[in-house]
Order: structure tokens, then C-alpha cells, then sequence
């Protein structure tokens, strides 16, 4: 079979990320063919403590540039080995380690722009070490758009099983005070010309239904609860639908969730990130997954976060079903868009 290579990002090596990827990548072996990024010690060790039988082999980021990745045997996992700076303990972080987990999405971006890459999967990083480390960090989903240089992209989560979730948002990880002006009829445009294309393009979905929720509670109720409805909301609709974008709405954020609406829905814009992510992850957490819409290239990651206090307890307690869905999806996106621009 020939499997997509794949970027994995093991996140802040003091959470779950290293195991669970490591679970996940040694699991999906025959299907895809994970690189593992992170520190190569901490990995071989974590490797050693999941399974005597798994197999991990690391190379150096300048013996990867310069003669790319080695031919490693399928049941042997591929490490491109980025360094801690400080010795990793479980549990317990450190800001000194923060550089390190950011040159291990700087080397998955190389490789996915310059075609080693299929797609990057993500493990959960802990923002405010990135923070504390002198880096101004808001998420991966921000740290990717800038390092591609990406002017907007969109934050889409999916999961749930009947019917299946898929809940994009209008803004991602900006203060709530700071949520109502950054929804303008400019940026709701782009969010739903970004949701459209990708939804054809990497989950083959013809003709993408979207569902649009208002800001304010019950969509305004008419101007009473708030304006951003009638004045920005309703207007960018109209402006996308005259472009051929199925986008309906502004419907109450509060009743929109239930499967009489969903059903007919290919995808939910949000607002921002507590109106449309506490629904996604009550439905699905532990196998939901994050996407980023109108990358350059495909970028997938769990639906939690490091979860300080498993890692802190040992290996054996992080479910690693989300990581699983995530490198699958990023796999079958892969192939979606290499079908896509094969075909005329
Ligand atoms: N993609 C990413 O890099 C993400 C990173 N984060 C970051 O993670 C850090 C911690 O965030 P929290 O809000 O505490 O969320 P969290 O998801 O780390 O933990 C919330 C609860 O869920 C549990 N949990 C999380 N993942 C689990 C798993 N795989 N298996 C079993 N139980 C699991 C934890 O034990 C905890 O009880 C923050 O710095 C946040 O920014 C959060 C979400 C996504
Ligand atoms: N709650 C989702 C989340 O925080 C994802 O953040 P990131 O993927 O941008 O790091």
C-alpha cells in the first residue's frame, strides 16, 4: 500500500502528546507513514515504556534537509529530532522547552510546503509555555497562518457520530470583548469563501450547506439584543449567496444545535470558540478532531489539550482516539486533494 507520509508533531513533551502519538503513529503503521517530530531521547524512552516492540529511529534535522528521510522499515517509526533545551519531567512545564516545540511545526510546515510532507498533524502544545518562553502565541492555528503567510484562515472542528459534526468559527482565539469587531462583512466573507473551497477541495463535498449563527442571544431578536445581525451578519450572507455560497442564517446559536437542523447541514459558523466548541466536544471529546481551513497545505490535530494531569500520573491513562481520527483524516484529506488536482 502506498502510504501518505506524515508530519506528527509531539506537542508540549511534558503533557500526553508524545504517547499519544506514538500509540497512534505505531498503531496506523500500515496505513500511513507518520515522522515523528519532537525530542528523539524522550520518545525512544516513551516508546520503550508503551511497548518493547515498537520501534522508533531518529535522524537530525540537518541529515533530513539534506538527504531527506530514510527508508526505515514499516514497523519502525521515523523521529526528526528537535531537542528539549532542559530535561523533560511529566507533568511539569518549562518555558525553556517552548522553542523547541515551535521548531517542531517549523519543520513540519518545510516539509509539507516542499512536498516531503502529505499533511502535519498536531498534538496539544500548552500555549502559555510558547508564551512564557518570549513568543507571542496565541494557537497553532495562528502560528501556522503567519509562518505561511496566510492572511485568514478558519478554525473547523468535526466529530460526533448522528450526525456528524463539523463547526467552523468566524473568529478563534481572541478575548470575548475583542469577538464583536472583529466580525465584519469583510472577514465573514473570507471565512465563508475559505469553508466553501475547502469543503470541495479536501472533503469533496460538491456543494457545501452552511449554517450560520447569529452573535447575540436569539440572533438579536430583532435588533432588541444587539445589531451585528441585521447590520454585518445578515448582509454578508445575502453577499455570499450572490457568490454561489449555500450560507444560511443568522439562526440563534442556542437552538441551532439540535438534528433537525444538522441533518441538512454539511457545517455550523460559529461566531467564536465557546459558542461552537463546548457543542462539539460534548458530542464527540476524545474523537473529534481540529482542522485549519485555507492553509497551504492540510494541517489536523486532536480535539483536547495536554492534560498536564494524565502525563503527570504516568503513561496508560490519555486516550489517544482523537490523535487516531486526526492522522486518518489527514490522510483520506490528502488523498481528497491529490484526486482533486489530478482531475481536470
Ligand atoms: N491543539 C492544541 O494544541 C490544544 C491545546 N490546548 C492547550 O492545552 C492546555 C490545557 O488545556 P485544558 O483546558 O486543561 O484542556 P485539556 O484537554 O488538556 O484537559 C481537560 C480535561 O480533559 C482530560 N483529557 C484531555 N485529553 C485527554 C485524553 N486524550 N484522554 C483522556 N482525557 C483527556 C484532561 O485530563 C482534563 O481532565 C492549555 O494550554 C490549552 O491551550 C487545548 C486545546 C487544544
Ligand atoms: N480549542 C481548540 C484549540 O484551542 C485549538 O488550538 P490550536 O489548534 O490553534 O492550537
Amino acid at each position: 500500500m502506498n502510504r501518505p507520509i506524515i508530519a506528527l508533531t509531539c506537542g508540549e513533551p511534558a503533557g500526553i502528546g508524545p504517547e499519544i502519538s506514538l500509540r497512534a503513529a505505531w498503531e496506523l503503521r500500515d496505513e500511513v507513514r507518520c515522522v515523528l517530530l519532537g525530542d528523539a531521547a524522550l520518545l525512544a524512552q516513551t516508546a520503550y515504556d508503551i511497548d518493547r516492540q515498537m520501534r522508533v529511529a531518529a535522524i537530525s534535522i540537518q541529515a533530513w534537509r539534506n538527504t531527506g528521510l530514510p527508508n526505515f522499515p514499516a514497523d519502525c517509526l521515523c523521529v526528526i529530532d528537535c531537542p528539549a533545551a532542559e530535561p523533560v519531567r511529566a507533568g511539569q512545564l518549562d518555558a525553556r522547552n517552548g522553542r523547541a516545540v515551535l521548531q517542531t511545526l517549523d519543520m513540519a510546515v518545510e516539509g509539507a510546503l516542499n512536498g516531503a510532507f502529505a499533511a502535519i498533524v498536531t498534538a496539544p502544545l500548552q500555549k502559555s509555555v510558547i508564551n512564557d518562553a518570549g513568543v507571542a502565541f496565541t494557537g497553532h492555528t495562528e502560528y501556522l497562518a503567519d509562518v505561511t503567510k496566510t492572511p485568514q484562515v478558519v478554525m473547523m472542528l468535526a466529530g460526533g457520530d448522528a450526525p456528524h459534526l463539523r463547526v467552523a468559527l468566524a473568529t478563534t482565539h481572541l478575548a470575548l470583548k475583542d469577538v464583536p469587531a472583529a466580525i465584519t462583512a469583510e472577514s465573514l466573507a473570507r471565512t465563508l469563501d475559505i469553508i466553501q473551497a475547502d469543503l470541495q477541495g479536501k472533503f469533496g463535498i460538491a456543494r457545501p450547506r452552511i449554517l450560520v449563527t447569529g452573535l447575540n442571544p436569539h440572533a438579536g431578536e430583532n435588533g432588541y439584543l444587539g445589531r451585528e445581525e441585521i447590520e454585518v451578519i445578515a448582509p454578508a450572507l445575502q453577499a455570499a449567496q450572490q457568490r454561489g455560497i449555500d450560507a444560511r442564517g443568522p439562526y440563534p446559536a442556542d437552538t441551532l444545535f439540535q438534528p433537525k437542523y444538522l441533518e441538512d447541514a454539511d457545517c455550523v459558523l460559529a461566531m467564536y470558540h465557546d459558542q461552537g466548541l463546548p457543542v462539539l466536544k460534548f458530542a464527540s471529546f476524545g474523537h473529534g478532531i481540529n482542522i485549519t481551513l485555507g492553509l497551504p497545505l492540510i494541517r489536523t490535530s486532536v480535539d483536547h489539550g495536554t492534560a498536564l494531569d494524565l502525563a503527570a500520573r504516568g503513561l496508560g491513562h490519555a486516550d489517544h482516539g482523537s490523535m487516531m481520527v486526526a492522522i486518518r483524516a489527514a490522510a483520506e484529506m490528502a488523498r481528497k486533494q491529490k484526486d482533486a488536482q489530478a482531475s481536470p
